[in-house]
């Protein structure tokens, strides 16, 4: 099934690979995504409750759950649309799809059925496992294993993990019911002695069997084999993992921090099918989602959780003269559908000149709505930024789009696992630019294919919160699904306080769980790399893709030493377009323009390295230098702290917030032949313009660069 987004695929996105001409990559997405993005949906209904608890009738997941949060922390529980109600007012369409009450907010039935506490505690609790006892403080066992023996299981029934009192639950055992038999707490019975209002049986062909409290849950719990299956590879992978633990070979394996977040999203597994995963956080812009919306329409659908789904006005938004209108007709209607969009489906949208408008990859963490644990999707490859959060955050594409605006959910292949570990401290001087530039030369731009990257090591904990969203922005160029960075203290101290990060209590207990999102000692990646950070410089590249860069003191590399008859060809073809000659020292290289800016280096702690470079100083004769921040909000922040002034000073045009001269699809373009030191992250032809020859560098390489109008590092000043 295509719109699976199986691991490493090439997004259907618009506009990439083609100078910017979104409109035709546009209309060939439409015509081509159709048939997939009805056959996801469909597929992405199967196999859960019917929201309106008619058994046999249509299935559809869980009526208006919350996103799925162990500790309850529920990005739900934050309205995007910042009006009243949120999920809690959801009602019912007629289809039985649970609907968020939203501007078209269908329905009177109150969809979220919150159990009564004691039935939830009558469900919550704890298998003893495999013979052990796993009960602690707090904990209390509920669920039978085997024939209903307590204390029995056997090793098939692969009892879950400890689930605390107070968390919904699925019950689930491959084949039947768990807890069924009179007597057994959590038994259906139960439950509908009680009333049980809400909860469901859904049996699926792949005899995948749970009673979910469908208001509430749903979260497929931790089974102890799904990690073996993980490591177990191929389509047989259950079945391996199964025999693996009947004959006692080997115990229960540690978990990756992409495992652990992964397994705690999906919401339904079967044999030979993508997985089905919850999607906590949905960010929309203009560029993607139009054919989405158009095919809700379509389909007379609405969006199942607008609470979850947020939008801005990002590629397509000029830099300069926010009050004029759009002057270029296709990025005119691209922004005006999109607010059309929002507003016929009740999203909260923020427009141009808005205080919250800004990249989408900017204002996600800035609002505090990306998160620690959580599944965040956008349209748009550098979602893999949102990672740096110790979310699983990938791009997708419009037909995915589509079926997370109306599901809430993702058909998705499970990656594999990667790490990249960075030892030592990064000598002064050296960003996190110039790590992420160095990690993709060192393994390529295909190295991460198929795999979720972890950054690890002293280097990457070291780092900001600005410093690693640089890094996990760029996994996508390396070819992975996502990049992740374990959550930490660092990452507390930028959430804390931030308006949708939670307050108090909760605060707390988020906490608590965030610091169990790491990857177990004894977990095992499916690929490994290291990487010594002392050995690192500034870094930058000198061809046409990522991966074709060198530190800043070599030279432009010379084709014919290159065995590999692809790369040499690839490497020719590079120098030919850059206009380079092989054997030319990197920092003779003149530029024409310098862009800062991008959702790789357009946030505070970026602004301030150029700023710092350029106090004092004046950008070359004959140099432009762009710096375009990436939201509204660093833009005021860089100038309550006189940053602009700085850069205007010194010759620099300082820019309202968007993607710019990134991708080029606003008026900030490069000529044909003209050549940038840019702080984005892609490189490829035509990138920033048709013609136009672009340097990946940090910010305060672009800083020198400005200055001394050649390819430098503040050293060199
Ligand atoms: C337009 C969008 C689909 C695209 C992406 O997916 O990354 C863009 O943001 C980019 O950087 O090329
Ligand atoms: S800033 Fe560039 S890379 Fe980031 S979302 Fe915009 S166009 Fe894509």
């Amino acid at each position: 099934m295509q719109a699976a987004g199986g691991a490493g695929e090439a997004l259907d996105r618009a506009g990439d690979g083609d100078g910017g001409d979104h409109a035709a990559a546009g209309a060939a997405d439409r015509g081509g995504d159709r048939a997939d993005a009805l056959l996801a949906l469909a597929d992405g209904l199967g196999p859960a409750a019917a929201a309106d608890g008619r058994e046999g009738g249509r299935l559809e997941l869980g009526a208006a759950q919350p996103a799925v949060h162990p500790v309850g922390l529920l990005p739900g529980e934050q309205d995007l649309r910042g009006g009243p109600g949120g999920h809690r007012e959801g009602g019912a369409d007629g289809d039985g799809v649970a609907q968020a009450a939203g501007a078209l907010g269908g329905g009177d039935a109150d969809a979220d059925v919150a159990l009564p506490a004691e039935q939830r505690g009558a469900l919550a609790g704890v298998v003893a496992q495999l013979g052990e006892d796993r009960l602690r403080d707090g904990e209390q066992a509920v669920l039978a294993g085997g024939d209903g023996e307590l204390g029995e299981p056997r090793p098939e029934d692969e009892a879950a993990l400890g689930i605390a009192v107070d968390e919904a639950v699925v019950l689930q055992r491959d084949g039947e019911p768990v807890g069924r038999g009179a007597g057994e707490a959590g038994g259906l019975h139960e439950l509908r002695e009680r009333g049980g209002t809400g909860l469901q049986r859904v049996q699926h062909e792949n005899r995948f069997v749970k009673y979910a409290d469908s208001a509430r849950v749903v979260h497929v719990l931790i089974l102890p084999s799904r990690n073996l299956r993980c490591k177990s590879g191929g389509p047989d992978r259950g079945a391996t993992a199964r025999r693996t633990i009947m004959t006692g070979e080997v115990g229960v394996m540690g978990r990756t921090l992409a495992e652990k977040v992964y397994d705690a999203h999906v919401v339904r597994r079967a044999e030979g099918e993508p997985d089905l995963l919850y999607i906590d956080l949905h960010l929309v812009h203009e560029v993607t989602s139009p054919q989405a919306f158009d095919g809700l329409r379509m389909a007379g659908r609405q969006v199942r959780r607008p609470d979850l789904t947020i939008a801005t006005e990002d590629h397509n938004v000029p830099t300069t003269d926010l009050l004029m209108p759009i002057a270029d007709p296709v990025s005119r209607t691209q922004v005006e559908t999109l607010r059309k969009n929002c507003s016929d489906f009740g999203i909260r949208l923020h427009p141009m000149g808005d205080d919250g408008q800004g990249i989408v990859h900017v204002i996600g963490p800035q609002l505090g709505l990306t998160q620690p644990g959580m599944t965040v999707v956008c349209g748009d490859s550098h979602t893999s930024t949102h990672g740096a959060f110790g979310a699983l955050a990938f791009g997708i594409g419009t037909s995915e789009v589509e079926h997370v605006l109306a599901t809430q959910t993702l058909p998705q292949i499970q990656p594999k696992t990667m790490a990249v570990t960075v030892d030592g401290e990064l000598p002064d001087g050296v960003t996190a630019k110039d790590l992420i530039l160095a990690i993709i030369a060192k393994i390529g731009t295909g190295g991460g294919q198929g795999h979720i990257i972890e950054y690890r090591g002293e280097a990457i904990r070291s780092l900001s919160m600005e410093g690693r969203m640089t890094v996990c922005n760029m996994s996508i160029e390396a070819g992975a699904r996502a990049g992740m960075i374990a959550p930490d203290e660092t990452t507390f101290e930028y959430l804390k306080g931030r308006p949708n990060a939670p307050q108090g209590a909760d605060w707390d207990k988020a906490v608590e769980y965030w610091t169990s999102l790491r990857t177990d000692d004894d977990a095992v990646f499916d690929t490994e790399v290291v990487i010594d950070a002392a050995e690192l410089t500034p870094f930058v590249t000198w061809g046409t893709n990522p991966g074709q860069g060198l530190p800043l003191g070599e030279s432009v590399p010379d084709p014919a030493a290159i065995d590999d008859p692809v790369k040499r060809q690839n490497a020719e073809r590079a120098l030919e377009y850059m206009g380079l000659t092989a054997g030319t020292p990197l920092r003779d290289i003149k530029v024409d323009t310098v862009f800062v800016g991008s959702c790789t280096n357009g946030r505070i702690e970026d602004l301030r390295a150029v700023a710092g470079v350029l106090e004092g100083r004046k950008v070359a004769d004959g140099v432009r230098m762009l710096v375009v921040p990436g939201s509204m909000k660093v833009k005021q922040q860089a100038e309550q702290e006189g940053l602009d002034q700085v850069i205007s000073a010194s010759g620099a045009e300082w820019r309202e917030a968007g993607c710019s001269m990134c991708l080029a699809m606003n008026p900030d373009k490069l000529t044909p032949g003209e050549r940038s030191a840019s702080t984005s992250n892609r490189n490829f032809e035509g990138r920033q313009g048709p013609g136009g020859r672009t340097h990946l560098v940090s910010p305060a390489v672009a800083a020198a660069t400005a200055v001394t109008g050649r390819l430098a590092a503040p050293a060199d000043l």
